[in-house]
């Protein structure tokens, strides 16, 4: 059998295409070999096929070069899942920085508008939490002197986690109930070590405690004590039925130990020290909620993020954390224990105000004192005794209680651009306006009471 001529069979009986694309277009003729037929047919249909993967290859690393870090963050973001669905193949023929440009101007409302409704959502959530009895006991209580005199340290655990939180306490009258509760077994120098009372004290503070929960009665336990022991709790009794000074402060190490000036937390703490030492009598509940409760690790990311544009709110949102994660069960738990049932509340932040006052709380918050930077003003707080010692080259202005106070307001730029978002974003009450030292922020109005904005 003679060789199958291809060539001449297909010039003599088929108009075959000059180009393998042409032949997709072929159409056997009548007559032609059913062979060569078969073949073209063939021939194009795999053809096509390799075309249509061709095109597709070329624009396969366009599609995964869309960074995948973009859509996780804007799906944390945006509270909802991204996918490449309809729409996707446009998308992917940008280049990533057209991308992350577009998304910012095209979300950045949407984004606020979402993160104050979040923001009220996990306060609600945190509100819950707050609600929930935690017992506290204190642990051990010791003198603490300072540059503005002494305060007690009281060391707390809790059944809620197993950090260590703190109620720093001015005045010698205000005493811890769970301190003061004999232990099994306890000897008196064991009960001196905790820095819990003893004797004839121990029984007095017992009972004075026990008086707190029975206003109106008399309180007839004179006989417990010796007379130089009398004045103190003749002070004590003073103490259930005034309203001291509280702070109820948030752990921050990178502001407070470090004397980072991303936030004003170490000027805080200092400035709450000073206030109520003058007053000679307060209390601050220092709780280990580190980075509103995120802790220090997931924080000092929240500063990368920060460091490339977003803010205090967005970064913990893009970590996939609530804004704010802090709840204060514990802190009404620390304050009860001390005897506090009635305070004046240093904070700006009404969640703090709205969790401590939730349904169950015995709490009488009588009225919140703003804390305003000192530096966005140049009169205020003059004349303070600390500051006189700071000023003075003493040596103690190289302490970090006193150098908080003696913050200036360039230094302060990045302090007040983590304010101004505390303010718009998670409703801090602090009064942004076009005048002092950070655009927007006007010499603070000093007068405002937490009745007015809780029930707002
Ligand atoms: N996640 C996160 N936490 C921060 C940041 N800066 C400060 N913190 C933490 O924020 C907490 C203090 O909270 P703030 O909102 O500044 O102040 P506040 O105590 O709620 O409000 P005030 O009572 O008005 O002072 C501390 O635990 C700090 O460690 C930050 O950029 N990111």
């Amino acid at each position: 059998m003679p060789p199958i001529n291809l060539r001449a069979d297909l010039d003599s009986s088929t108009a075959v295409p000059s180009t393998p694309t042409d032949r997709s277009v072929a159409t056997p003729v009548e007559g032609g070999s059913s062979i060569e037929t078969h073949f073209n047919a063939s021939l194009d249909r795999a053809l096509n096929i390799l075309k249509r993967q061709d095109v597709l290859r070329q624009h396969e690393p366009e599609r995964s070069a869309t960074p995948m870090s973009w859509s996780s963050s804007t799906a944390t973001l945006a509270g909802k899942s991204t996918s490449y669905g309809e729409g996707a193949f446009d998308t992917a023929r940008k280049t990533p920085d057209d991308i992350i440009t577009s998304y910012h101007a095209s979300t950045i409302e949407e984004s606020l508008q979402m993160t104050k409704n979040k923001y009220k959502e996990d306060a609600d959530t945190a509100s819950q939490a707050s609600e929930k009895d935690v017992a506290v006991e204190c642990q051990a209580r010791a003198r603490i002197p300072y540059p503005g005199g002494h305060f007690y340290l009281h060391l707390y655990h809790t059944d809620e986690d197993d950090k260590e939180h703190l109620a720093i306490v001015f005045g010698d009258d205000i005493r811890s109930e769970s301190l003061e509760r004999a232990r099994d077994g306890e000897t008196d120098m064991g009960r001196k070590i905790r820095g819990a009372s003893i004797g004839a004290l121990r029984r007095m503070v017992a009972q004075d405690i026990k008086h707190r929960n029975q206003p109106g009665s008399d309180n007839d336990n004179t006989g417990f004590f010796e007379p130089d022991q009398a004045d103190m709790f003749a002070a004590s009794r003073v103490s259930i039925v005034d309203a001291p000074l509280v702070r109820i402060h948030s752990e921050c190490f990178t502001g407070e130990t470090v004397s980072s000036v991303r936030c004003d937390c170490g000027y805080q703490l200092a400035e709450a020290m000073r206030e109520i030492q003058q007053e000679g009598r307060g209390v601050i509940v220092y709780l280990r909620q580190e980075g509103r409760g995120i802790g220090l690790l997931e924080k000092l990311k929240a500063y990368n993020l920060q460091d490339m544009g977003h803010d205090t709110v967005d970064a913990n949102l893009l970590l996939n954390h609530p804004a704010d994660a802090r709840t204060y069960g514990s802190a009404r738990s620390i304050l009860a224990d001390l005897g506090i049932s009635k305070l004046r509340l240093l904070t700006n932040n009404t969640d703090k105000i709205r969790q401590l006052c939730g349904r169950s709380s015995q709490l009488d918050i009588v009225c919140h004192v703003p804390m305003y930077p000192r530096w966005w003003s140049d009169d205020v707080h003059q004349g303070a005794p600390v500051d006189q010692h700071a000023h003075g080259g003493d040596g103690i202005s190289q302490l970090s209680y006193a150098r908080h106070l003696n913050l200036k307001k360039g230094v302060m730029a990045e302090a007040d651009r983590y304010l101004r978002t505390k303010a718009e974003r998670m409703g801090h009450m602090l009064p942004l306006n076009a005048s002092l030292a950070l655009p927007g922020i006007v010499k603070p109005h000093v007068s405002a009471t937490s009745a007015l904005y809780l029930n707002n």
